[in-house]
C-alpha cells in the first residue's frame, strides 16, 4: 500500500529541501499517490535496463528512467510494469514513452510517462543504472526520496 502523500502540502511543509520537477508527466498508472527512495536509468529508445532492472526488487524504490524526452518508442508496456508490481517497485517515471496504456491504468503501480507509442524499444541494453540523472534542470539523486501525485513531482536535493 502505498503512502498518500499530497506534494502541495509536502513542498509547504519542506520546500527548502525539494525540487519540482516541472514536466507536465502525464499519469497513467492505477497509483496516483506514490513515492520512494530512487532508483535511475538513462537510455534512449532502448529499454533492456528497464526490464531488467525492474525485474529486481524494488523493496519500494521509485525507477526514474531518462529516456531524454524522445516519444519515438516505448521504453514500458504492461508486462515489464506486471513486473514491478510483483517485485514490489512502488512507481516509475519516464521522462519518454510507454504503451498499453489501458493495462497500464489497471496495475497497483505508480506511473508517470511523456506519453504513449506502441513502437517498442531496441533492447540491446545500451544505458546506465544508478547515474544521477538531470530533467528540466532538477538533479535526481539515486537513494534519495521522490514523491509524487496529480500535482507533480517533488525530488529531495
Ligand atoms: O517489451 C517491451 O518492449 C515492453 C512491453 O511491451 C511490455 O512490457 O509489455
Amino acid at each position: 500500500m502505498s503512502e498518500q502523500i499530497n506534494t502541495a502540502d509536502l513542498y509547504d511543509d519542506r520546500g527548502e529541501e525539494l525540487e519540482s520537477v516541472a514536466v507536465q508527466f502525464q499519469n497513467l498508472g492505477g497509483h496516483t499517490h506514490f513515492s520512494g527512495q530512487v532508483r535511475t536509468i538513462r537510455c534512449f529508445e532502448d529499454n533492456a535496463l528497464v526490464k531488467t532492472v525492474l525485474g529486481t526488487p524494488g523493496e519500494g524504490a521509485v525507477l526514474v528512467v531518462d529516456g531524454q524526452g524522445s516519444l519515438r518508442t516505448a521504453l514500458m508496456g504492461d508486462m515489464i510494469a506486471e513486473s514491478a508490481v510483483a517485485n514490489g517497485w512502488a512507481g516509475v517515471i519516464i521522462n519518454g514513452a510507454v504503451r498499453d496504456r489501458e493495462a497500464l491504468a489497471r496495475l497497483p503501480l505508480g506511473i508517470k510517462a511523456l506519453g504513449s507509442n506502441p513502437k517498442k524499444s531496441a533492447k540491446t541494453g545500451v544505458g546506465e543504472v544508478d547515474v544521477q540523472l538531470v530533467i528540466d534542470r532538477v538533479r535526481i539523486q539515486p537513494g534519495v526520496m521522490i514523491y509524487s501525485d496529480p500535482d507533480g513531482i517533488l525530488v529531495e536535493r
